[in-house]
Order: structure tokens, then sequence, then C-alpha cells
């Protein structure tokens, strides 16, 4: 299998000069880890959420998405999560990529500037074309969910 980076054409709209690429944090990570790119730093109070800039905008193949994660260090040590995980970016955005975090903890964070806030990976989206029908397949499924399986049906 063949492990030949997508191209992706990115654009540093932050031009102070001062923040790297988005950067793979280790050999075989998932995600890039995305920068705050705010001019001061950022505290957010609890219950607080922002709508961070990444300073970054890029032009995915059509064919592939971008998520953003929220980075379970933060989480874990300060309850800062992405509000809207995963935060799709279609392959045709070309704006600037934001992401909205939001303190869950109970203690004010706060965000430096060039910090790592979230992650973002991309990966393949399939795309469907409807094929409507007055009715669907039979499986030993059917409408069951939501707890359905296993002993008394319990969670
Ligand atoms: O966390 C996010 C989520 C989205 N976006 C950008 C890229 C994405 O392509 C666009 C639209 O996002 P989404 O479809 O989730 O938002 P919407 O509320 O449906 O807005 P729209 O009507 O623009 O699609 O906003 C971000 O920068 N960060
Ligand atoms: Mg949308």
């Amino acid at each position: 299998m063949s492990h030949s980076p997508l191209q992706v054409p990115i654009v540093q709209l932050d031009h102070a000069g001062d923040l790297p690429l988005p950067e793979y944090a280790s050999d075989h990570a998932s995600g890039v880890d995305l920068l705050a790119a705010v001019e001061e730093p950022l505290t957010l109070d609890p219950g607080e959420r922002a709508l961070v800039p990444s300073g970054v905008a890029m032009a995915l193949p059509p064919g592939f998405e971008a998520q953003v994660r929220p980075r379970s260090g933060l989480a874990a040590k300060q309850g800062v999560t992405v509000l809207n995980t995963p935060g799709t970016i279609d392959a045709d955005y070309r704006g600037e990529i934001k992401v909205i975090l939001i303190n869950l903890g109970a203690e004010p964070v706060t965000l430096a500037r060039g910090d790592r806030m979230a992650q973002l990976v991309v990966a393949p989206v399939t795309r469907v074309a409807w094929e409507p029908r007055d009715d669907l397949d039979e499986t030993a499924r059917g409408g069951g969910g939501f707890g359905s399986t296993g002993v008394g049906s319990g969670v």
C-alpha cells in the first residue's frame, strides 16, 4: 500500500510569518495540528466559546473532506473541545479554516498565538445519487435501533 501524501494547495492568510504550516506531530499521526492564529492571547471563560482563526485556507481535491477534531490533551487537561466536532471542511471551501472551541471546564483557559488548538484529518468522502423507491429490502434488524439488540433490549 502506498503512503504517498495527498498534495493539497494551502495559503497562509496570516502574514506575520511566525506560524509554521499545520504539521503532523508524529510519523503516522492522523491529523495535522491547527494553530491558533490569534494576535493576542485568547481567554475562554467556563462555558464560553469562540470562533478561532487557523490562519490557513486550502483547496482539497474533490472526493475529500477535512475534519476538525479536538485534541484529547486539551480536553482532558483543560476541558476545551471543538463544539461542532467533527467540523466539516468541504472540498470546495476556500475560506479560512476556523475552529469553534468551547471551554467545558471549570477554569478559564488561555490560548496563546501559535498554540495547537485542534487537529485536522483529511479523509475520503463518498457522495450518493439517490434511487427513490417505494420500499427497501428486508433485513434481520429492520427498523430496530437505539438499543434494540441484546438481552432485554436494554442499553
Ligand atoms: O469547524 C468548521 C466547520 C466549517 N468550516 C468552514 C468550512 C466548511 O466548508 C464551511 C461550511 O461548514 P458547514 O457546512 O459545517 O456549515 P453550515 O452551517 O452548513 O454553513 P454553509 O451553509 O456555509 O455550508 O465552513 C470551518 O472553517 N470550520
Ligand atoms: Mg453546510
